[in-house]
């Protein structure tokens, strides 16, 4: 196999020729074979040919550069846990030495049952696991792992997360312009989005939203495949993929597999784990490794496995699915399988450890003599040839492991994708119309309450201070609430998009934090409006706009209180509880229902938003009336607009901080 960008045209050509036999349409670039491989497939007119060998010379502009070969080797790989508990540590193996090499332009299937290692395997192999918990040696093109390999892994989870809210287009666009090189323009980002839409045959759903638990959306096989182009826009040269099939059907299984294939021929190098194949399925991987026990029992050739396990004694009886046969060896279920002949023996010995009550050998005895058949007659000539040099020039191997690590857009890039991306997303949650039912229902029942109220006599302004006081409750308490779910919600996009340096942290917080502020504004004004209005408050241009600026900003703190919460805590059970003592206390200071607080504990009043807020609107609203009203002193404003600004900020700034001394590493 060759690989030479300036082909890239006919490979391009080529790709889309043998996929048509698929009755698919795929056509990825930097990958040729030599020309006497394609002499025979020619489906297409030359006008054809022609169009695809433009659409080739485009991709070849838009390609950053072409897919660096990677050879993935790895020998003796251990993993294990360390598990604490209230009163000891205990050490779990995982994995117990595990060999094996994919080469560019090979997918390699780990296979085994569950609970056998294969994720954990995947994880060690992708770069996800961090020194010491690990043993062996893990190679990239005869190299160790190194960070500047992160830009030329892709990495598509089990239980990938997606916005729900987007649709595949913009989905796949965001991540274009945040993961692609500063190098290449907008539109080019755009462009190869689109590339990678018709590529995975995503063209028909390109503008179905993705969906999510109270959101219908694209079917489960059109996800994977938009999880996999996440992935493949940055043309990695190495993608792992952790269950790509599970859940879909056996011919979206097949499709998606064929996908795996028509990348790994693009000269990227594929791993992917797999649960219980097709055998139409199993056949089309190239390599094979079957785990059982967190051991290695075959290692080698997808085409070769039966024959293995034929030379070790074991065959199936009956016609059987090979995959299905061998996820009943890694469990040692041996029915229908005929057994070697020293197995035989250990039953016949009528051991109560070693045979099951049908009569057949153990589970434990099965394994234990698998793991051996493997070491004593595959492992050592497997290791040596694991020796051998990778066949790949010294400035390739150089060019893998040496690349500085570049974001794919500068900061302020990087916070305007984020910001234009979470209002995006978020624009349906702030107008749902339950939200703004809620929001309008509120404020005609205040208004009907208070209908046209006056302000001529203390007890009218004590009852309308009773209503602006209201007011200062609700604009505090719902947006701390609606805020706390902000980081534990998005923790798992925020540790897989951190986890493949798509942005910088400081850059998608700000951008989080702010991205909300326009649709904050929008729901208030309408609430003040409807209550201000039937209330009878005084409403002219400059005290309603002042009253504005008052609610907006005690929602913004009552924000920044509810991200720092969920921040620090990361546990909404934990945060909810949290902030429900938090509200009713900073309610309870909020100088309405107690006027004469003990010294001792006066000083929570200046902590709660509700205070500040509430005496900032007695001012607006009455300031030119007397200077006390129901109590509370009016004066110039400044000490609660600081406080206000200074929980904006501060609690924000508080945020951040538990933000980035969190671990968010994938899993974590
Ligand atoms: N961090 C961990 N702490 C404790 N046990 C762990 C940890 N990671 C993995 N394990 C254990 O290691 C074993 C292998 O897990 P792994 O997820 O790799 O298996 P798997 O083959 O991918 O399983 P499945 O097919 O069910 O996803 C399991 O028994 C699992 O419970």
């Amino acid at each position: 196999m060759k690989f030479d960008v300036d082909d890239l045209n006919s490979g391009a050509a080529l790709s889309r020729a043998s996929s048509a036999s698929l009755g698919l349409s795929f056509s990825f670039t930097g990958f040729t074979v030599p020309a006497d491989e394609i002499a025979d497939s020619k489906p297409f007119s030359d006008d054809e040919i022609a169009e695809d060998l433009e659409a080739g010379r485009q991709k070849k502009r838009l390609q950053t550069e072409p897919t660096l070969p990677i050879y993935l080797k790895f020998t003796d790989v251990t993993y294990k846990v360390i598990l604490k508990g209230i009163t000891s540590t205990v050490e779990k193996d995982i994995l117990y030495g595990i060999n094996g090499s994919v080469a560019p332009g090979e997918v390699l299937a780990l296979m085994g049952p569950s609970g056998s290692g294969k994720t954990s395997l995947l994880s060690l192999l992708g770069g996800r696991v961090r020194e010491p918990a690990h043993g062996g040696s893990i190679t990239y093109n005869d190299q160790p792992y190194s960070k500047s390999l992160k830009c030329r892994i892709g990495f598509v989870t089990q239980d990938d997360v997606l916005f729900p809210h987007l649709t595949v287009r913009e989905t796949l666009t965001y991540a274009a312009r945040l993961r692609l090189p500063k190098t290449l323009t907008k539109e080019e980002k755009d462009q190869r989005a689109s590339d990678v839409i018709y590529e995975l045959g995503l063209e028909s759903c390109q503008d179905t939203m993705i969906g999510g638990s109270f959101v219908r959306g694209v079917s489960g096989g059109e996800r994977k495949r938009v999880c996999i182009g996440n992935e493949i826009i940055i043309n990695p040269s190495l993608l792992f993929l952790d269950e790509p099939t599970s859940g879909l059907d056996s011919t979206t299984a097949l499709r998606i597999v064929d996908t795996l294939h028509d990348i790994a021929e693009a000269g990227k190098t594929v791993v992917t784990t797999i649960h219980q194949p097709s055998s139409r399925l199993f056949l089309k991987f190239d390599k094979l490794i079957l785990l059982g026990k967190g051991s290695l029992l075959y290692f080698g050739k997808v085409s070769e496995a039966m024959v293995y396990f034929s030379s070790i004694g074991c065959s199936p009886l009956i016609a059987m699915n090979p995959a299905e046969f061998m996820i009943d060896l890694a469990n040692g279920n041996v029915t229908d399988i005929s057994v070697p002949s020293e197995l035989e023996d250990k039953v016949q010995m009528g051991n109560s450890t070693t045979e099951t009550k049908s009569g057949k050998p153990a589970p434990a005895v099965v394994h234990e003599y698998l793991v051996e058949a493997y070491e004593t007659r595959v492992a050592e000539s497997e290791k040596k040839k694991l020796k051998t040099p990778t066949p790949v020039d010294e400035e390739i191997k150089a060019k893998v492991c040496s690349a500085k690590r570049e974001w794919g857009a500068s900061w302020f890039e990087q916070y305007s994708i984020l910001f234009c991306r979470g209002l995006k997303e978020r624009r349906h949650d702030y107008f749902s119309w339950l939200r703004v039912t809620q929001v309008l229902a509120t404020a005609t029942i205040l208004g009907l309450l208070w209908w046209q109220s006056g302000s001529n006599n203390p007890k009218e302004l004590q009852d309308q201070a009773g209503l602006l006081f209201f007011i200062a409750v609700f604009w505090g308490f719902f947006p701390v609430f609606t805020a706390i779910f902000t980081f534990p919600q998005e923790r798992a996009m925020l540790s897989k998009e951190r986890a493949a340096d798509m942005y910088r942290l400081s850059a998608y917080f700000v951008a989080r934090t702010t991205s909300d502020l326009p649709l904050d504004l929008i729901l208030p004004v309408l609430f003040l409006v409807v209550v201000y209005f039937m209330a009878g408050l005084r409403m002219n241009a400059g005290s309603f706009f002042l009253t504005v600026v008052i609610v907006f900003l005690c929602i913004i703190a009552a924000q920044g209180l509810g991200l720092a919460i969920g921040a620090t805590l990361m546990d909404l059970k934990k945060a909810t509880t949290l902030a429900s003592v938090t509200v009713m206390t900073f309610m309870l200071a909020g100088g309405y229902f107690v006027k004469h607080v003990p010294v001792f504990i006066s000083w929570l009043r200046y902590l709660s938003f509700n205070y500040h807020t509430y005496k900032l609107l007695l001012k607006v609203q009455y300031e030119h009336i007397s200077d006390t009203i129901n109590g509370v002193r009016i004066d110039d404003g400044c000490k609660e607009v600081g406080a206000l600004v200074a929980m904006v900020i501060g609690y924000r700034i508080l945020a951040y901080l538990s933000l980035r001394r969190m671990k968010l590493q994938p899993g974590a």
